[in-house]
């Protein structure tokens, strides 16, 4: 018997210079190999220097976005990213459970650029509703300060905050992202039993848009395959290494990773 093609799902904003939100996801999911769908949250007009304008999606054009694949579409693992207020969650988390598949949230907050991607009073709904539905929760620092409200110093911090994520809020498992300290690109993994550490080079560039969109990206599609967590973590580790270490110099400002990079770099052993 033929094994089923992997079916991941990304429930995010649109970017319109390609670079993070859906169209990163898409990207990640078709170069790891699992067919990519999507629902789209809001659109926004964005380019490599910022965030120019936002237009959110009603909900009611969410909720039949996910009926419509809900009612078809075989699904393997799911993702959200960008989702701006409390009405668009609340239809996402009651969709979530329908799905029956490991769903992995990246709490997208603020843009890189310093731009506003969720309203400041969804974040405690986020934390309440959506986080105790996810398998993984990956914050990067500033998002893992907010969810907690606890401040980030050092790696002792990360791995404090990823527990809290799991034990207070009731996260399936959290990725503390360390792309926003200084030194090696330190991330923390914690699965409610074990701490793991993932560790590359900090590298020197400003081509780092959509590398949190590809690496949860990249996570979920090695779930969608049936690649256990921690694996999923270090392989996407090794996809988002090489993004951003061959990341594309488009653009005035911060460019986009480059998705091509193992297949063509063969960069394989960038991570430990
Ligand atoms: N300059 C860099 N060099 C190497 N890895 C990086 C760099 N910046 C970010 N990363 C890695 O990219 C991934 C995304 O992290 P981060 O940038 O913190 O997320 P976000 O885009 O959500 O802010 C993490 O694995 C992080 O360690
Ligand atoms: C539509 C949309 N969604 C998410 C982001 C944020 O992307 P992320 O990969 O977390 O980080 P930066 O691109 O801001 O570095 C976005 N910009 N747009």
């Amino acid at each position: 018997m033929s094994r089923p093609i992997p079916c991941a799902l990304t429930i995010a904003g649109s970017d319109s210079s390609g670079g993070a939100g859906i169209q990163a996801d898409l990207k990640t999911f078709q170069e790891l190999k699992s067919y990519g769908m999507s629902v789209i949250t809001s659109v926004t007009a964005q380019n490599t220097t910022g965030v120019q304008g936002v237009h959110h999606l009603p909900p009611v054009m969410i909720k039949q976005q996910l009926e419509a694949i809900q009612a078809d579409m075989p699904l393997h693992a799911l993702k959200t990213g960008m989702i701006a207020d409390i009405r668009m969650m609340k239809v996402v988390a009651e969709a979530i459970p329908y799905f029956q598949a490991p769903y992995v949230m990246d709490p997208v907050m603020v843009a890189t650029s310093g731009d506003v991607l969720m309203e400041s009073e969804a974040r405690f709904y986020l934390r309440e509703h959506l986080i105790p539905l996810t398998n993984l929760v990956t914050p990067n620092i500033p998002e893992a300060e907010m969810i907690t409200e606890k401040n980030i110093e050092s790696a002792a911090d990360m791995e404090a905050s990823a527990e809290h994520i799991v034990h207070g809020f009731g996260a399936g498992a959290a990725l503390v992202k360390g792309g926003h300290r200084m030194g090696e690109a330190l991330d923390v993994l914690y699965d409610g039993k074990k701490m793991y550490r993932f560790t590359s080079d900090r590298i020197t560039t400003k081509n780092t848009h959509g590398t949190g969109c590809t690496y949860s990206a990249a996570i979920t599609a090695y779930l969608s395959q049936g690649v256990p967590l921690e694996e999923a973590v270090r392989r996407a580790k090794v996809y988002i290494t090489a993004g951003i270490r061959h990341g594309f110099s488009i653009g005035k400002g911060n460019g986009p990773t480059n998705h091509w990079a193992i297949r063509e770099e063969g960069a394989r052993d960038e991570c430990h």
